[in-house]
């Protein structure tokens, strides 16, 4: 369990983080998502007691990440993939992690096998290692001391797509096992397609928070027709709140049988009519990111 709670960090005139407050429960993948520049790695960072907050707390199974007892061994962390030293070969980071941390040897092959890194690949130095096998090779890390939470961020990053599906079935298995994951994304289809709860963080706040159903269900049913305008007024004179979405069509706060009626009994011809599901979190998630876009353009 992880317990976030009014986090928030300051950077001179920056504020990466704002006022950030969610839980991530075991039994759980939970998905971290925003745009690049949403303060994703900074509160991951203060998780772990590696950024001082500037104000706010985190708790991991119920303590600071400080005041844990051996915390390699409660908490696997994998922060930045790239940042294992080139010198020594994949096997020895983690034997060094293992002698670090009290764990037995003969984990290190266990790791090893479950990442998919050959016995050649971990006699290599970590110099010549490809992101995607540096990626391993974190994941390892945060494996080996058979922690029960798992903090990664942007662990899927320089995967090719059948490592992306290996992650996330070992993810997904590691919370049906009772694990708590935590894991951060700038991409919404891969959030969407290993997460149960989804937090979206943009510009430092937290904007959506939910179980992946609720987040998907929440938004309404989305209708495109012939006539929106006409079917915008039916809508609106049978109390349905409307929104225009952009690219066409519109998204109402009621069930599909309702949108359908409506438009039949004004004799508008619907073109489209479906859940707004995932559309209405991906539209949020677009939004973010053009407003991020067009601040990197203007800065
Ligand atoms: N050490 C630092 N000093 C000053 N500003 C920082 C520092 N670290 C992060 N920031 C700023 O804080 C904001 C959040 O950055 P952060 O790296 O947490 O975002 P992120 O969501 O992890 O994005 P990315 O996926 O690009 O890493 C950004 O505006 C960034 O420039």
């Amino acid at each position: 369990m992880i317990t976030v709670e009014h986090l928030t960090k300051r950077y001179g005139p920056v504020l990466a983080v704002d006022d950030v407050s969610f839980t991530a429960e075991p039994g759980l993948v939970t998905g971290f998502l925003g745009p690049n520049g949403a303060g994703k790695s900074t509160t991951m960072r203060m998780m772990c007691g590696l950024t001082p907050a500037s104000s706010g707390s985190t708790r991991i199974l119920g303590l600071p990440y400080a005041a844990l007892t051996n915390p390699g061994r409660r908490v696997g962390v994998l922060l930045d993939a790239s940042a294992q030293h080139a010198g020594r070969t994949g096997r020895e980071v983690l034997a060094l992690a293992a002698l670090l941390t009290g764990v037995g040897r003969s984990r290190v092959d266990e790791v090893l096998d479950v990442v998919g890194l050959t016995t050649a690949e971990a006699s290599r130095r970590v110099g010549t290692y490809s992101l995607g096998m540096r990626q391993r090779l974190g994941l390892a890390g945060a494996l080996l001391g058979e922690p029960e939470v798992l903090i990664l961020d942007e662990p899927a990053n320089g995967l090719d797509p059948a490592g992306i599906r290996w992650m996330r079935d070992l993810l997904r298995g590691y919370a049906a096992d009772g694990g708590t994951v935590l894991l951060s994304s700038h991409l919404l289809g891969e959030i969407e397609q290993v997460a149960d709860r989804i937090v979206v963080i943009g510009r430092g706040r937290i904007v959506a928070d939910g179980t992946k159903d609720e987040l998907l269900r929440g938004a309404g049913t989305y209708v495109r027709s012939t006539d929106d305008a006409a079917l915008v007024s039916a809508l609106r004179a049978a109390g349905t709140e409307v929104e225009h979405r952009t690219g066409g069509g519109v998204v109402a706060t009621a069930d599909a049988e309702h949108v359908a009626r409506t438009a039949a009994s004004a004799g508008v011809v619907v073109v489209e009519l479906r859940e707004a599901s995932s559309r209405g979190l991906e539209e949020l998630f677009l939004e973010l990111t053009a407003e991020h876009a067009r601040e990197e353009v203007t800065a």
